[in-house]
């Protein structure tokens, strides 16, 4: 895996002041960024969140996903303990990007599930490699992870790509009327570990 640190400066965010670290996957150009607070205590599991690109949900305030409700939950957990770790991983639906998954948000509102879309288009239902996770959190001094992500694949792959993950910690927030069907798929055919009662009222 070839990811290189490139450069870092500052990111005043509404939780608190984060340093923004920027990488670069020099084998397929892809640019990556962490977003790292309070001081990475030597060999301490770090509260970490390995975040993939949504566009839609990050950025353009979807409700079609759980996305940007966990990226922002995320980071006020993390200002909120004093310390952590978010990688923001450009690995936008899941791995098949932008227009992809516009082409399977298509899908979907014709019926299908996001799974089933992603299948349609012949891509497997989940694309991601966590592989580059390792030298990203090498360079930032983190060995070991608290890991907010309520899909146990990714403790999986974060664990056979050498990061040691001491506890998963549930990540559920967002759920509305719009999304409550691509949660369900995400339980039913993507694992994730998910109970009613974990999502706060709203
Ligand atoms: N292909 C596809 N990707 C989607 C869809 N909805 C959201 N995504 C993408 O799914 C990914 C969600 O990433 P995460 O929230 O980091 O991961 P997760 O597998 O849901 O696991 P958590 O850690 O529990 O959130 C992002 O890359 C989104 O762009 C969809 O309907 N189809």
């Amino acid at each position: 895996m070839s990811v290189q640190f490139v450069a870092e400066s500052k990111l005043p965010m509404p939780w608190g002041v984060f340093r923004m670290v920027g990488f670069e996957d020099t084998a397929t150009g892809k640019e990556h960024v962490a977003l790292v607070y309070g001081e990475i205590a030597d060999g301490q599991p770090v509260l970490a969140r390995l975040h993939s690109e949504c566009l839609t949900g990050d950025a353009l305030f979807s409700l079609r996903c759980d996305c940007g409700f966990q990226l922002q939950e995320a980071l006020r957990r993390i200002t909120e303990e004093g310390a952590g770790v978010l990688l923001y991983l450009r690995q936008e639906g899941r791995g098949i990007g932008l227009l992809n998954k516009i082409r399977a948000y298509h899908l979907q509102d014709e019926g299908a599930d996001t799974v089933e879309a992603n299948e349609r288009l012949g891509f497997a239902a989940d694309m991601r490699d966590y592989s580059l996770c390792l030298p990203m959190l090498r360079y930032l001094g983190v060995e070991q992870v608290r890991l907010m992500t309520n899909n146990p694949r990714k403790v999986k792959a974060l664990e056979a790509a050498g990061v040691q993950v001491v506890e998963r910690v549930p990540l559920q927030v967002g759920k509305n009327r719009h999304n409550e069907q691509y949660l369900e798929t995400k339980m039913d055919k993507l694992g994730h570990m998910m109970t009613d009662s974990h999502f706060p009222k709203t």
